[in-house]
């Protein structure tokens, strides 16, 4: 018998789960006045609470919120995107997150979601559910001085400074048709609602730039700038999308425009994104770090394979799956299409090692080399890397 139970939390109780949250992120509670706008981000009955049986006291919480992800041939996928997890500091490792993430795939399950996603605090955490690393970024400095664009850069449309409140309006209109490459997530009103709470909490100020092409807002960006002292200046950027590469140029010729700076920041960029071929000089761009991004959970393994598109050679998977063993079986994969199949395996796997090459993000050879796929028919790792291969690398994009 457990010591506590898991259950959907009440609105009442949502400030508290949020608080705890905080608090396993050495984070101080909410005040009164950041509640509302956190509240307009939590959608209704997504919060899941642990309490202790015999003091009633919430000892762990997990939310989510339902959205969609782009995956290879640009269908969108139903998605719960996981965030807040956190366990109280005096009850952790004794299975409070274990029954959470498994009450949370139960419950996505139920309602037809086909995939979770998170970003993970730490990388060991996860896997043990049937999370995988499903998309990569990577962090970049920009030095403003020796960044000059190219003249044959692409360039049109312009750029507008707005008031971030009526920006966020037209970039949600705008974002759905940027959100082509596999691994972005569609982004609810809630997502906008915790986005204007996070640049709240900004100390500077935060500035909103749109670019408009001749069909409208195609890319827009918001970041904010550190000046320590006069001549030191440090642009941050906080958000960027672009629709294609006259916004994405356009928004990158303002920033590096901007009086004063000496270096922009971006985190959590695309891994192929083209900075450095605009430039003059692509040393003037550095790498400063590159880790994975959305970790994905394949819920109903079927109908995510199925709702993918393939164009190489058939290769017949065998998944195996614990934790939600009704996934277990073996799938063929062509360009036909994904369906559960008799046949023989050819590569077998595990479900968070499926998660890794679903997007693209990995080859399933690369993940031969290093044991995660054993390979039972010689040539099937070869043929799996063309049939799963992107033409851009997955990226997410969104962070919650
Ligand atoms: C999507 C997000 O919100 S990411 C944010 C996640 N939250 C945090 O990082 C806040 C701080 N940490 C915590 O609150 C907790 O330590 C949690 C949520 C990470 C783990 O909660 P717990 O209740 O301790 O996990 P639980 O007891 O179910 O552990 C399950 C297994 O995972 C392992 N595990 C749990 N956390 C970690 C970790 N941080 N690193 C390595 N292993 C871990 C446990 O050892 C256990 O393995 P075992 O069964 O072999 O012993």
């Amino acid at each position: 018998m457990t010591d506590h139970v898991v259950r959907t939390l009440t609105d009442d109780e949502l400030r508290a789960s949020q608080d705890l949250f905080r608090a396993t992120l050495h984070v101080k509670p909410l005040t009164d006045d950041q509640w509302p706008s956190v509240r307009a981000s939590l959608q209704p009955a997504r919060s899941l609470g642990v309490h202790e049986v015999d003091s009633g006291a919430l000892i762990g919480t997990a939310r989510s919120f339902d959205s969609a992800i782009t995956v290879p041939g640009g269908g969108d996928v139903p998605l719960g995107a996981v965030t807040s997890v956190g366990v109280r500091a005096d009850c952790t490792r004794r299975g409070v997150l274990t029954e959470l993430m498994h009450a949370q795939l139960r419950e996505f399950a139920d309602r037809g979601l086909v995939a979770a996603g998170l970003h993970a605090s730490e990388s060991a955490i996860y896997g043990r559910f049937g999370y995988g690393i499903a998309t990569r970024a990577r962090d970049y400095t920009v030095d403003v001085r020796r960044a000059k664009v190219r003249q044959d850069a692409p360039a049109g449309g312009r750029v507008n400074i707005e008031n971030l409140d009526s920006a966020m309006e037209r970039w949600a209109a705008a974002y759905p048709a940027m959100a082509t490459r596999p691994g972005m997530l569609a982004r609810p009103d809630e997502w906008w609602a915790g986005l204007r709470s996070h640049l709240a909490r900004e100390e500077g100020p935060v500035t909103a730039v749109t670019h408009e092409g001749t069909g409208g807002v195609d890319g827009f960006a918001v970041y904010s700038v550190d000046r320590p002292r006069p001549g030191s200046a440090t642009l941050n950027l906080i958000e960027m999308q672009a629709a294609g590469p006259e916004a994405f140029c356009g928004v990158w010729r303002y920033l590096l425009s901007v009086d004063l700076v000496h270096e922009v920041t971006a985190s959590v960029r695309p891994l192929d994104d083209p900075l450095e071929l605009l430039l003059t000089d692509p040393r003037a761009v550095s790498t400063t770090g590159q880790f994975d991004d959305l970790w994905v959970r394949l819920v109903d393994v079927p109908a995510a394979l199925a709702m993918r598109t393939y164009d190489g050679e058939p290769v017949v998977l065998e998944v195996t799956d614990p934790v939600l063993p009704g996934n277990e079986g073996c799938y063929r994969l062509g360009p036909d299409g994904a369906v559960r199949t008799d046949q023989p395996a050819e590569l077998q796997l595990s479900v968070d090692t499926l998660a890794m090459i679903h997007l693209g993000a990995w080859r399933p050879s690369q993940l031969v080399d290093t044991g995660r796929v054993r390979e039972t028919a010689p040539g099937a790792a070869e043929r799996a890397d063309r049939l799963l291969s992107t033409a851009t690398p997955p990226w997410c994009g969104t962070f919650f």
